[in-house]
């Protein structure tokens, strides 16, 4: 592993999290090669690339479940200070750092109701409201306090994403969209700075897919918060992405506007399979259809 610098660098103010030369290694395996790239506030970056091209990899390197081989990320604390997350623990990442993840599978609590998913994820500000005492649990006005703001944010949530009237369903039985929303709600009453998700769109109907568009879309405007999003689906990533990271191989090969990446003949290479002496065929190819070299 790289040693850390001493000081965590100051970032531009417009940057909240700076990935530099990330490099993990498996054995022999080079899942992730040199990989630098910017996540902006309130942006929605999308992390895009062919099976096994190492987007996973990286979500679990930015989310501590990866020690990084080599590289360095860091994430914007405060005016002037940063955390550098390959220093930090998974949960730590998580509580004090405020990067909030979901995972491909679903990982609600299915027999928990859609309220009590959204209230176990404010377990860690109720736990501190009690003073970690049974007495604070049972008596203190600080809990009570704590408590009912738990339960606001966790209705509130549940209004936003169009859930209130299952508040009391077991989450196991919501429809597959509704599950989709309920766990990003649960990220988000954690109060990140940012949201990492992985595949959000899978398997969703097109009814669906547009929901969890509004819902991201508004995640952005109305919180502030950044998202990082993994998604194979390139309709979601054009509609909401403002930024898209192009992986192939472990190596990033684009990193630009979802337009400039749309048309970026290394990526149509990469997605269509071609070898790399193809490439500029395809280049030739995508030319020719918009009538001659720009
Ligand atoms: N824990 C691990 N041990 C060994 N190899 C791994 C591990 N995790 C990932 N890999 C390998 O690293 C490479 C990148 O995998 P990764 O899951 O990051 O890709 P991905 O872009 O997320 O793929 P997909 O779109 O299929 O989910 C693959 O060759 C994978 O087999």
């Amino acid at each position: 592993m790289t040693a850390a610098p001493a000081d965590a660098p100051a970032l531009p103010d417009d940057v909240l999290l700076r990935v530099e030369h990330l490099t993990m290694r498996f054995g022999g395996l080079v899942a992730v090669d040199d990989v630098s790239f910017d996540v902006k506030r309130a942006d929605i970056t999308a992390l895009i690339g062919p099976n096994g091209a190492g987007k996973t990899t990286v979500f679990n390197c930015v989310t501590g479940f990866y020690k990084p081989t080599v590289g360095r990320l860091t994430l914007k604390k405060s005016a002037g200070e940063s955390w550098l997350l390959e220093r930090l623990r998974d949960h730590q990442i998580a509580r004090r750092a405020g990067v909030a993840r979901t995972f491909q599978n679903i990982r609600l609590f299915g027999g928990m109701t859609a309220l009590e998913n959204l209230l176990v994820a404010q377990h860690a500000p109720l736990m501190a409201a009690s003073g970690m005492t049974i007495l604070g649990v049972l008596g203190a006005p600080g809990f009570a306090r704590a408590e009912r703001a738990a339960i606001e944010k966790a209705k509130g949530w549940l209004e936003r994403i169009g859930l209130i009237e299952r508040a009391d369903d077991p989450a196991a039985d919501l429809p597959y969209g509704d599950q989709r929303r309920l766990e990003i709600a649960r990220a988000m009453c954690t109060e990140p700075v940012l949201l990492c998700l992985d595949e959000p769109a899978a398997g969703l109907n097109p009814r669906e897919s547009a929901e969890l568009n509004d819902l991201l879309r508004s995640i952005r405007a109305d919180d502030g918060v950044a998202v990082l999003l993994i998604e194979h689906d390139m309709s979601v990533v054009m509609e909401i992405s403002d930024h898209v990271v192009v992986l192939d191989y472990g190596k990033k090969i684009a990193d630009g506007s979802p337009q400039a990446v749309r048309e970026d003949p290394k990526v149509i290479a990469a997605y269509l399979g071609v070898e790399d002496e193809e490439v500029e065929e395809v280049e030739r190819e995508i030319e020719a259809a918009e009538g001659g070299p720009a």
